[in-house]
């Protein structure tokens, strides 16, 4: 009882028999790694959950508390269910744009890490504290690199932030100087469990390695041995820091970036969408089309024009960025034929 609660454990249900209960470290192809707080395991779906489970949010991720039978060899153990989550975040797969993936689960906790030096966007903080919210965390705002900045421009630059994040707290921090650090802890008492979120190059791992305390600490490679004896790369998804908190790093989370953004365009203007719908063509631009219910709510008032640009601004970045994504599946996609061309021209070479 009391290793899980180093784990974050907080249910104060007793009918539960917390020695069949363990939590989720790392998602691997076909296994997971789970801990009890003491010990670890090496732990595989039973049959009958394989046979329930419906749609991949049933499958366990990073966070997922659940009801295992320990198998008395080898620190194995096989999974039973996946116990109620207090918050999921969710993910379209790529490609497959209707089946939807579990990122983390059990997040108590998001930081929406966003640089002070570059690129400090209203927008896309929003979009990521509707991302917190939908997940079910709290989000707290962390501005990095604050020894880039004078006092005044922090200063600044938190204002403009609390007029979009009304009630989040908001930090400033380094990790160079650790200014800022100490109050970040504060918020993340021993047990629990908070996850980074945040563009690339703004400074998450970097932070990260601040919170561990190490100086140079590559938080996706540790090295062990596997049940043959061989050296495998194995990535912890979920840390414990020093003081007890627990930390989720994902490639999944980092992915998730700005294409949480899609779902939480509808959260954010849903005015907005709302109005489109009444437009008269499906797939109206709003721009002179006849019959377009946004439009009319611009020229009656209903709809701030300012909001309206937000709204269009906020859809160009999000295409931009998607074919941005498409452009680089497409080139993967002519590299990997590129492969396949040379591979069967030297196999022509060779036998010619
Ligand atoms: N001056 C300053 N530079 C920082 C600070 N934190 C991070 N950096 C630098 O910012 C760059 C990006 O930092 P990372 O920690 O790799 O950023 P990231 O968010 O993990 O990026 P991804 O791994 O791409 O998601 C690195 O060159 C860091 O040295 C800081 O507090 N102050
Ligand atoms: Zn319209």
């Amino acid at each position: 009882m009391n290793n899980l609660i180093k784990l974050g454990w907080e249910s104060s249900n007793t009918a539960i028999n917390t020695e069949f209960i363990a939590r989720v470290i790392t998602v691997q192809k076909n296994s997971y790694r789970i801990s009890d707080g003491e010990i670890e395991y090496l732990a595989h779906l039973s049959g009958k959950f394989l046979n329930d489970a419906a749609t991949a949010l049933d499958f366990p991720a990073v966070g997922d508390w659940i009801e295992v039978q320990k198998l008395t060899d080898e620190q194995k153990a096989v999974i039973k269910q996946v116990l109620p989550r207090k918050s999921q975040f969710v993910r379209q797969a790529a490609g497959l744009r209707t089946e939807a993936q579990i990122v983390a689960t059990n997040i108590d906790t998001i930081f929406i890490v966003n640089s002070l030096n570059h690129d400090l966007n209203m927008r896309r903080i929003e979009r990521y504290v509707l991302a917190a919210y939908e997940s079910g965390a709290s989000p707290v705002i962390v501005l990095t690199k604050k020894d880039e900045c004078s006092q005044e421009e922090v200063e600044t630059a938190i204002a403009e932030v609390e007029s979009v994040a009304i009630g989040i707290p908001i930090i400033a921090v380094s990790s160079l100087t650790k200014d800022g650090i100490e109050e970040l802890l504060e918020l993340l008492p021993a047990g629990r469990t908070a996850a980074l979120l945040g563009s690339s190059g703004v400074g998450k791992s970097t932070l990260v390695n601040t919170l561990l305390e190490k100086e140079v600490q590559d938080t996706k490679g540790i090295r062990e041995s596997d049940s043959k004896g061989r050296h495998t790369t194995t990535h912890r998804e979920m840390f414990m820091l020093p003081n007890g908190a627990l930390m989720i790093d994902t490639p999944g989370m980092r992915e998730l970036q700005l294409w949480e953004g899609e779902s939480a365009i509808d959260a954010t203007f849903q005015d907005v969408e709302g109005l489109a719908v009444n437009c008269r063509f499906a797939n109206c631009r709003h721009e002179s089309e006849p019959g377009c219910a946004v439009r009319e709510a611009l020229e009656n008032g209903e709809l701030p024009e300012g909001r309206f640009h937000n709204y269009l601004k906020l859809q160009r970045e999000l295409a931009y960025e998607k074919r941005k994504q498409d452009q680089k599946a497409q080139q993967e996609e002519r590299n990997k034929w590129k492969q396949v061309s040379k591979d069967l021209k030297s196999k022509y070479k060779r036998r010619g």
